[in-house]
């Protein structure tokens, strides 16, 4: 396939997003406005300022930057917008369907009300739901630097929107906070009969790949792409048809790899791993769902085989019913003919 049409392809096929980070989509300039509008202050004078400021030598360098972004965001109609804002550029990515992560920990512990959070990013999907059809699941995270008794506090503090949310994850610094230390909570996560994923093997050993599904039980490994160090995992990881998140902008932005054409994706893929492609912090890593696509189709050298593999992977490690699952699967087969 010519690379022209391979770029066409990939902005046309339907595709799901199962890693993003609402609080990852802020974009700057948006971010100004919502702090003008919240009478708060920026240290930075100017868009062009904070955007300069995206430049991450590791996560925690982009976490300090991510966390300080999301003190704007107060009241419901900011997290509408937010979520809108990131919903419409699904929308020109043709992605059907996305699972959303926020981090409730992030707000609640400076005062603002869970019920802001959710009631503003729920209205924002139920609107594109109806104006654009895309289809959603919501999926709080526990962040991993704080304790698992504030994750414990957080989720006995989340059941009263429970039937709004489909699993729990685990983000933030990987470093120094294993699978192990929330171990717990987890089980209870799974006692409510909702599934979990966690953040592991990002910048994190491929053993944390390990412990998240054999003690956090998760349905989905987000990064995961040091199981690359690991010949074993590989082959458990396949065999047992465990997702894995990829996020190939975040991975070189936040110098997980150095180079894009280093990246494990395409390595992955033809160790027949479920591998699929994200966007995870868009506005931190230059770019939504499409951007990530052509950023490995050009520097893997992908198949056309390989993008319509992606997409279709999107969709069978997606949260959604069998049906819907079935309904995307076959539109996609289309773009094989
Ligand atoms: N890793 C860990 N925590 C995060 C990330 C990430 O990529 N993005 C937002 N929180
Ligand atoms: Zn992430």
């Amino acid at each position: 396939m010519t690379p022209r049409k391979q770029t066409e392809l990939i902005n046309k096929i339907p595709k799901a997003e199962l890693h993003v980070h609402i609080e990852g989509t802020f974009e700057p300039e948006l971010m100004f406005t919502i702090a003008e509008r919240n009478d708060i202050r920026l240290k930075y004078k100017s868009v062009d300022e904070l955007h300069a400021a995206y430049q991450f030598n590791n996560l925690q360098e982009f976490l300090d930057l991510y966390y300080a972004g999301a003190y704007v965001l107060l009241y419901e109609r900011d997290f509408y917008d937010l979520t809108k804002a990131y919903l419409k550029k699904c929308y020109e990515d043709k992605v059907v369907h996305t699972e959303i992560f926020f981090d409730p920990q992030t707000h609640t512990q400076r005062g603002v009300p869970f019920e802001n959070v959710i009631n503003g990013i729920l209205q924002a999907c139920i609107d594109a739901r109806n104006e654009w059809g895309i289809t959603y699941r919501l999926i709080p995270n526990f962040l991993r630097h704080l304790s698992e008794e504030d994750a414990i506090k957080t989720f006995k503090e989340s059941l009263q929107f429970g039937e709004l949310f489909t699993a729990y994850g685990l983000d933030s610094s990987e470093k120094g906070h294993p699978p192990a230390k929330f171990e717990k909570v987890f089980e209870m996560v799974r006692a409510e009969g909702f599934l979990t994923v966690a953040h592991a093997g990002e910048e994190g050993p491929a053993q944390n790949v390990w412990d998240a599904i054999n003690m956090l039980k998760v349905a989905r490994i987000d990064h995961g792409v040091r199981s690359i160090d690991d010949p074993e995992l590989l082959n458990e990881l396949a065999r047992i048809k465990m997702p894995l998140t990829v996020c190939p902008l975040s991975n070189l932005k936040l110098k997980v790899v150095n180079d894009m054409v280093d990246h494990p994706l395409k390595k992955l893929l033809d160790h027949n791993i479920v591998a699929t492609v994200n966007s995870d912090d868009p506005a931190y890593f230059g770019g939504y769902m499409n951007a990530n696509f052509h950023a490995v189709n050009e520097a893997l050298d992908l198949t056309k085989e390989d993008i319509v593999k992606l997409a279709a992977n999107s969709f069978t490690a997606s949260f959604l019913a069998d049906e819907e699952k079935q309904k995307w699967l076959d539109e996609i087969a289309k773009f094989l003919a």
